[in-house]
């Protein structure tokens, strides 16, 4: 079975915080390989403030492509939206039986995760991985899924896709926010401007 550990999102855009995590539970987690699966709709966020899902995959592609143990997966761009996540889950053990799926996620969403649709069924189904994020404290006591749920410590930078969401607006150069070619195709794609 192939240790994988799936890190969901929108990904609105993709900045160096996710793939340093990535990368840090890749080793220390240690899963062998890490999935970024490319919500198009998180059925708690504002259309609006999504740029097009398809360009945002392109983003996640074009900054994961160096490394051969993180793979994209856009499942969910042919399935309903909003994105729930334990469907996309079903979908991913029937597709993939060799593979041991585990939901990594930040200690933001975990704390929302109750009000996830079905979230009891992810939680008997799958591990789940949490990592801290600064503002938002977690562990295992005060999430009350602590059977379930595995809080790992991992260096995380304290950046935030609305962070460069922000700087972008205001005409700031945040190229080393963010992942190799990515600062260039966002200018050249027109994304998150004041004027788009
Ligand atoms: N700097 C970071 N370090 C570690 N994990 C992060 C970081 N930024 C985001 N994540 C995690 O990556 C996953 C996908 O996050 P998401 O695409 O929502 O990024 P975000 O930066 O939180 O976006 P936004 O600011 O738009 O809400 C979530 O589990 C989130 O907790
Ligand atoms: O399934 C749900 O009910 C659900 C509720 C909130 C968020 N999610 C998923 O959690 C992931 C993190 O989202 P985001 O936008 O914070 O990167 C993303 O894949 C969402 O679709 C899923």
């Amino acid at each position: 079975m192939k240790k994988t550990g799936l890190l969901f999102g929108s990904f609105n855009p993709i900045h160096i915080g996710h793939l340093a995590l990535a990368n840090y539970l890749m080793e220390y987690a240690p899963f062998d390989e890490v999935w970024f699966m490319v919500s198009p709709q998180n059925p708690f966020k504002e259309h609006s403030e999504l740029a097009p899902a398809d360009q945002r995959l392109e983003m996640v592609k074009l900054a994961t492509g160096i490394e051969p143990k993180f793979k994209v997966c856009d499942l969910e761009f042919d399935m309903p939206v909003p994105s729930y996540t334990i469907n996309t889950l079903k979908r991913l053990s029937e597709l993939h039986p060799d593979h041991q799926f585990s939901l990594i996620t930040g200690s933001d969403n975990i704390l929302t995760f109750p009000r996830w649709h079905k979230s009891e069924e992810i939680l008997n189904n799958y591990p789940i991985v949490v990592y801290p994020r600064p503002g938002y404290e977690v562990n295992e006591a005060n999430t009350g899924l602590s059977k379930f749920v595995k809080v790992v410590e991992a260096p995380l930078l304290d950046i935030s896709s609305t962070l460069i969401r922000n700087g972008l607006n205001n005409h700031k150069n945040l190229r080393f926010l963010l992942p190799y070619g990515i600062f260039d195709f966002i200018l050249k794609e027109g994304l998150y401007l004041p004027s788009s």
